[in-house]
């Protein structure tokens, strides 16, 4: 009877204990039998990191095609997430949005402790205050209104002033650009522009770049931080120190020359002002002068390379194209033409310029991987589970690239595929440069502005044309933090000389 009685308890145990076990490992077990597939061998440490090429564009496009929109990869010990085609990318972003919304930690943030606040790469609540007082106050100090258009004008005067001078002389046209649009960036944090020869302008210009040359090492970092400690400096931990140090010493000394300034006219002021403003939430300790600062770093990393090299991708690809920039000038002449200056009321006017700068943004796709999100709880997306905390990938690449989209010819520069037959600007659900959903680009607005601004006055100034005996510049990009343009030079040719 007791030897009955303890088999009995034995197995009631053992049935409970295996059901338990069952409830406990199932879900992992299914969850992990969903996951979107590992397109290649993973090793121990690295992951999938040594299958990666240096420039992942081409390889990504090949796993899309063979594996589908969503395939895994291992970042060392990080699952991460690769989400291509504009109906999943759209699910991630859009649809399921509040699933995706927040930011991996990023090694250059740890590096100065900054990697909880500002807009860029902070998350929760700290992410939606500071990107709610962001966009307000870009708002009031004129982004997409005239005031702003008038503060652009002032660099733009700047720029093609420092091009007369050169009197067609072969130069890195992208060198002037992008000290112009830190300009503008930092007149708008500030209030004031700084001098082009002012020290600490130059130096943050020079850290930024700084910061942009180690992508690579940047991106090993992230995700195996073990080899930080490897001696001799391998991985540039000290040029990315002192960049990243250096940036944020910018910020302060913007925050500095604001003091206690409390006019609405710089972004800083504003977003003091701000502080003391007693939030509906509750929540005001979160617009602190830690914040403030990261926030300025974050304006200026985010805002300056990506525009100012997709104007030099624009130049670059009118030398291969030499037709278009003759098109851009007749439709100039026509709707301008030289006693004024190009403004935001044109923009209806001038269509085929419109074209042209949002075929250079698809095709140049500056922005290819968009900045990585990670997933704030479990979620499904296609007939995969993507679990809590994923690193994802939104390849915009995929669909700015995408034959299905955009025709076979979508390798090829050709603005017109963004013109109606009835000449006016055909505009495309799935043209996502500056990524789509809550978290999209911030500066979007402020982008297009001087995109415009810049390339309309630029060209209604300038012929740009090669320098004699030297063959077409190479159209082969730097993947790096974003897609660039080799540095190349060409001749501004004053186009107002040849009319007097
Ligand atoms: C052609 C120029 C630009 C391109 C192609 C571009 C593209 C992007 C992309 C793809 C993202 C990632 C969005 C996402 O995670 O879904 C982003 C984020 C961001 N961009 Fe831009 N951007 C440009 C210009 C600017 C400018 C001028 C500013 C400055 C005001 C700016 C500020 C930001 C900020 C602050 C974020 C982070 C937003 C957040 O995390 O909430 N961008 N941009």
């Amino acid at each position: 009877m007791y030897a009955l009685n303890l088999t009995y308890l034995l197995s009631i145990t053992s049935a409970i204990l295996s059901l338990i076990l069952l409830v406990m490992v199932f879900p992992k077990v299914k969850s992990r039998r969903k996951l979107p597939p590992v397109p290649v061998r993973t090793w121990p440490l690295f992951g999938n990191l040594l299958s990666l090429p240096e420039n992942p564009r081409q390889q990504f496009k090949q796993w899309h095609s063979q594996h589908g929109n969503l395939f895994s990869l291992y970042f060392g010990s990080t699952l991460v997430v690769v989400v291509n085609g504009y109906k999943s990318i759209r699910e991630i972003l859009v649809t399921k949005g509040a699933s995706f919304l927040d930011r991996p930690v990023m090694y250059p943030n740890q590096v100065i402790g900054m990697e909880h606040c500002g807009v860029a790469f902070s998350s929760g609540h700290i992410w939606q205050d500071t990107r709610s007082a962001t966009i307000s106050i870009l708002k009031e100090l004129g982004v997409g209104k005239n005031i702003l258009n008038e503060k652009i004008q002032d660099d733009i005067e700047f720029l093609l002033d420092r091009l007369v001078q050169l009197k067609g002389q072969a130069t890195d046209i992208w060198h002037h650009v992008h000290v112009s649009i830190s300009s503008i960036i930092c007149s708008i944090l500030v209030g004031e522009r700084f001098s082009y020869e002012d020290e600490r302008f130059k130096h943050n210009i020079q850290f930024s770049n700084q910061l942009a040359s180690c992508a690579k090492e940047l991106a090993a970092l992230n995700f195996l931080p073990i080899l930080k400690y490897l001696p001799g400096d391998v991985l540039k931990t000290n040029r990315i120190r002192e960049a990243a140090g250096g940036l944020k010493c910018f910020a302060e000394f913007c925050c500095d020359v604001v003091g206690a300034s409390t006019e609405k006219k710089s972004f800083i002021s504003c977003f003091r002002l701000k502080q003391k403003e007693k939030p509906a939430n509750g929540r005001a300790a979160i617009l602190d002068e830690e914040n403030l600062k990261k926030t300025v770093m974050d304006l200026i990393g985010a805002g300056t390379e990506s525009t100012s090299a997709t104007i030099a991708w624009c130049i670059l690809y009118l030398q291969h194209h030499p037709h278009v920039q003759v098109k851009i000038h007749e439709e100039l002449d026509r709707e301008i033409g030289f006693t004024r200056k190009p403004s935001m009321g044109d923009k209806l006017k001038l269509p085929y310029l419109e074209a042209v700068i949002k075929e250079t943004q698809r095709l140049a796709s500056v922005a290819p991987f968009s900045i990585m999100r990670v997933t704030g709880e479990d979620v499904t997306v296609g007939n995969y589970c993507i679990p809590k905390g994923t690193s994802v990938i939104p390849n915009l690449d995929s669909v700015l690239h995408s034959a299905e989209i955009w025709g076979p010819d979508v390798d090829q520069f050709r603005p017109t595929r963004f013109l109606n037959p009835d000449g006016s600007v055909r505009h495309s659900e799935e043209f996502i440069p500056f990524s789509i959903g809550r978290r999209n680009c911030l500066g979007m607005g402020l982008a297009q502005m001087e995109l415009f601004l810049f390339l309309a006055a630029m060209f209604q100034r300038f012929e740009f044309v090669l320098p004699e005996g030297v063959g077409l510049p190479t159209l082969k990009e730097n993947l790096g933090l974003l897609a660039v343009p080799s540095h190349y030079k060409v001749c501004c040719v004053d186009r107002f000389v040849e009319r007097i």
